[in-house]
């Protein structure tokens, strides 16, 4: 566990006294594909990191059509706000793939946040980091057309799940089209365009489990 835990940028300055009192503090779960941990709207209780496997988080419209904001991979960490700020949850969270998790209840996360200002810093980084990438979603969704969404999508997976070989990345499919599609802000059937056109140019290759991008065919 020790192990694990030190790889979270979160805690990289504590020592090991101090990572050793957190174990203490920290409840460690796995989950099976497909579980969701919280719903939108909930009360929030506790704080999540990805030990490993991945998260998505995601909001629903009235009428059921989700879109996904991002996806918390291994060392990453969630639901914050909700204890920072005592609303409710913001958003939804699912896991992709089987997951280990690390909990912390409200009550420690805030105790944590007081007494640790490297911990705070952290949060705030990663605050930071996700405002910025909310800046750049609000501005493609506005102002990029859906082929180019299409493409950093497949760029945002490639950074979470993609593994590089030579000029390609290959990637494990975690997401089904549909989800594909809710991460890139597009129909599923404008997704299904843009990836025939990106396969008849040879620069996806799709097999069941992964896509393999080829780099150098990529503009
Ligand atoms: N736009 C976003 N980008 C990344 N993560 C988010 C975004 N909105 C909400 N979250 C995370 O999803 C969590 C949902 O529960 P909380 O509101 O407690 O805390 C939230 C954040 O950790």
């Amino acid at each position: 566990m020790l192990e694990l835990i030190k790889k979270v940028p979160l805690f990289a300055q504590l020592n090991e006294h101090q990572l050793n009192a957190l174990i203490e503090i920290c409840t460690r779960r796995t989950y099976k594909s497909g579980t969701i941990l919280f719903q939108e709207k909930e009360l929030g209780s506790v704080f999540y990191m990805v030990l490993s496997g991945s998260v998505k988080i995601y909001t629903t419209s009235t009428s059921g059509e989700e879109k996904i904001l991002t996806i918390c991979k291994s060392t990453e960490s969630f639901g914050e706000l909700s204890l920072i700020d005592g609303k409710p949850r913001s958003a939804s969270a699912q896991t992709l793939e089987e997951c280990t998790l690390l909990t912390i209840t409200g009550q420690s996360f805030l105790d944590l946040l007081r007494n640790h200002f490297d911990i705070s810093l952290g949060i705030m980084q990663e605050l930071s980091n996700r405002l910025r990438d909310t800046n750049q979603q609000v501005y493609d969704l506005t102002f990029v057309d859906a082929r180019t969404r299409v493409i950093k999508s497949l760029i945002k997976m490639a950074n979470s799940h993609g593994l590089r070989k030579g000029t390609t990345i290959v990637i494990k499919l975690v997401l089904n089209y549909d989800e594909i599609s809710q991460l890139a802000g597009v129909q599923k059937s404008t997704l299904m365009q843009v990836i025939r056109d990106l396969e008849e140019k040879k620069i996806l290759m799709i097999s069941p489990s992964e896509f393999t991008l080829e780099l150098t065919k990529l503009r």
